[in-house]
């Protein structure tokens, strides 16, 4: 089980996550939802250990992880979808799914990835992660790896943002396959109909988390409370 235990970051005095605790148990899929600025990026960058809380720790299994970096964290099978992911001159798909051949996957397996996130096996494998990809293109790709990686833990970052209208049965797709492997998801989203394909979630704002349980009913309080919101009126009018 992976644990933020009373974590709390602050920049220039101010707390962006104010004493969170979430608990993700294996095999189960979550959605951390909230508005705008509400600090769910940056838990997805403590949890990856991007960064390192100021306060409280990260648990997995009941080790402190809270100093582990990036790559240690990697090693131990926690995975992040980035909301923007980079791209790399030189390196095609084929290589960069595979980690240079690295990993060892089946053609098979490769090509029901590919079916997964929406891309053709033929037409992509031999491209290069380069410029030439558009946002969409780069991102589920970048989602391919993760599924080839099968991380104990995947934390996608607002995973359905860039894609087009065929997002959502690449959300219920990939919650499908991330089930059958164990994974346990952790997916970022402000979208109320991608959060309820989830098991549980817990609804940010503020840097606090304001509810947490069955993701149907969490996102029934997010309707209600983010619609009636005042301290939100000045983003829904757009100033
Ligand atoms: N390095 C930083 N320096 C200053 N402020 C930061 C920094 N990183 C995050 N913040 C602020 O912390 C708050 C939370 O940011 P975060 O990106 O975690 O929000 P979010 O919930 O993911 O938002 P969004 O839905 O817009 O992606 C925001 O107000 C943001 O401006």
């Amino acid at each position: 089980m992976l644990i933020l235990r009373n974590v709390t970051y602050s920049i220039d005095g101010r707390r962006i996550v104010d004493e969170v605790n979430m608990q993700f148990k294996e095999g189960m899929s979550y959605s951390i939802l909230g508005p705008n600025g509400a600090g769910k990026s940056t838990i997805a960058r403590i949890l990856m250990g991007v960064i390192k809380p100021s306060e409280g720790k990260v648990l997995l299994d009941g080790r402190d992880i809270t100093d582990l970096g990036v790559t240690e964290r990697a090693k131990l099978g926690i995975s992040l979808l980035w909301q923007e992911p980079a791209r790399y001159e030189g390196i095609t798909v084929g290589e960069y799914l595979t980690l240079g051949e690295k990993l060892k996957v089946t053609e098979d397996e490769l090509r029901k990835v590919f079916e997964i996130v929406g891309l053709s096996y033929d037409l992509y494998l031999r491209r290069f992660v380069d410029k030439g990809l558009s946002g969409g293109e780069r991102k589920r790709i970048e989602l391919a790896s993760i599924l080839l990686l099968k991380p104990r833990y995947a934390i996608l970052d607002e995973p359905d943002s860039g894609l087009d209208i065929t997002a959502s049965d690449l959300i219920d797709r990939t919650l499908r396959y991330l089930k059958k492997t164990g994974t346990t998801v952790i997916l970022i989203t402000h979208h109320e109909e991608i959060a309820r394909k989830t098991d549980f979630s817990y609804f940010l704002c503020g840097g606090r988390v304001v509810r947490k349980g069955f993701s149907e009913e969490v996102v029934e309080y997010y309707k209600r409370a983010c619609g009636k919101c005042p301290l939100l009126e000045g983003m829904r009018d757009g100033h």
